[in-house]
């Protein structure tokens, strides 16, 4: 299940994001960059406050990649008594020393490496974190004047950097200006916390106070787990179906909406012949999903499937390198959308822009087998996360 984490600059803001629903507090000054640190005393100040309800994690600051200095500011930071640390990680020849110099803190502190969308890193990087024993990783973007994390890094590569985290056993967090359509799209490569501070700000505007109504609808669009204390449930059954869990059989009533996407043109590797390969062409994708409706007043992403699911998957077929035929890639833009388990028809046209005067592909038409085979999509999250987002099984 994926957590909501809020980004908060002192105690009065971790009262409304804990008011609003979040499930873990990060103390975060964000004034000062990326991951600004605040004041030792305020962080104790916060951590007394939440006193164990939600764990609370603290950001070190944009620190020089100079191993002595980030050691330094982790102790002083770990110190406040916060269950996790985020330390941000910059492109640096001493990448390495850094890690290995917080070799020993990690062995009994939760810590969390950050690393930014809009910088390039070696690929070998969650496992140097999984040995060094850090305990998660989380993208990020480093300048917030750039962009969403979704401007820097396509769908399908932040699902390759939760599922990365996974295989090395870390937890995975995913943040960077991230706004309310963005969540359903990215619920469904199961990161372990999606992290906002904008988005729960008036006017969206990071620097601003934290907006409760914001922060409640931001919660709203993530599924909550079974409360321990309660038990009573709060899990939200119709984003859980669109994430493919517990599909609810009496939504199949309400009939069918279509969404589409038109005049979608990729360059493409594709095509048997031995002239189209090494190259791209450009390629038209129409396509067209019959999508059961859950509600008869849709107001929120819940209440919808995006078209950003059609474009997602595309984006990801074509990157995933040559296709022989077009026949092929028709098929897997099909099976992708069909995965999600509110999609019951799809019609795909994928046309070849560029071998003759005119276009030249092929259209297909693919159904669901049976409405009531709507499977869970398939997890690359091999463990579970306790109250205290924690690992369970792991290393929590
Ligand atoms: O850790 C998460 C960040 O605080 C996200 O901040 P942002 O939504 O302003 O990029």
């Amino acid at each position: 299940m994926t957590k909501m984490l809020a980004s908060v600059r002192d105690r009065r803001e971790a009262e409304i994001v804990l008011k609003g629903g979040a499930d873990i507090i990060d103390l975060k000054d964000p004034e000062n960059g990326a991951l600004g640190a605040v004041a030792p005393e305020t962080i104790r100040e916060v951590v007394d406050f939440v006193a164990g309800v939600r764990p609370v994690s603290a950001a070190c600051g944009d620190l020089p990649m100079e191993p002595e200095t980030i050691e330094r500011q982790v102790e002083a930071i770990a110190a406040t008594g916060v269950d996790y640390i985020k330390i941000g990680f910059f492109p640096s020849d001493r990448l390495a020393q850094c890690i290995e110099a917080l070799a020993g803190l990690a062995e009994h502190k939760k810590l969390i490496a950050v690393l930014f969308a809009d910088h390039a890193y070696p690929d070998d990087l969650p496992a140097a974190f999984a040995a060094a024993s850090f305990h998660g990783v989380m993208i990020d973007t480093a300048d917030k004047s750039r962009g969403r994390l979704l401007d820097h890094l396509a769908p399908g590569r932040i699902g390759d950097f939760v599922k990365a985290a996974h295989d090395q056993s870390l937890i995975s967090g995913v943040a960077g200006s991230l706004e309310a359509p963005d969540i359903p799209r990215l619920l469904v490569f199961s990161p372990d916390f999606l992290g906002f501070r904008g988005a729960l700000c008036e006017n969206q505007k990071r620097n601003a106070e934290i907006d409760e109504a914001a922060t409640v609808r931001i919660r709203a669009l993530i599924p909550e787990e079974e409360m321990p204390d309660t038990g009573a449930s709060r899990i939200d059954y119709k984003l859980l179906a669109a994430r493919g869990y517990f599909p609810n059989p009496e939504d199949s009533k309400l009939g069918t909406d279509k969404i589409f996407v038109r005049d979608f043109v990729l360059p493409v590797q594709i095509g048997a012949y031995s002239f189209e390969h090494g190259k791209a062409q450009k390629v038209r994708f129409d396509v067209t999903a019959d999508v059961l409706r859950v509600t008869p007043n849709p107001e929120d992403m819940r209440h919808v499937v995006s078209y950003d699911l059609i474009m997602d998957g595309i984006r990801t077929i074509v990157a995933r390198g040559h296709i022989e035929l077009a026949e092929t890639l028709a098929e897997q833009v099909a099976a992708f959308v069909l995965e999600h388990p509110r999609v019951t028809r799809v019609v795909v046209r994928a046309e070849k822009l560029e071998l003759g005067p005119g276009g030249v592909g092929v259209e297909i038409e693919r159904k669901r087998e049976t409405q009531s085979a709507s499977k869970p999509r398939s997890s690359t999250n091999p463990g579970t996360i306790d109250a205290h987002g924690g690992r369970k099984g792991i290393r929590s």
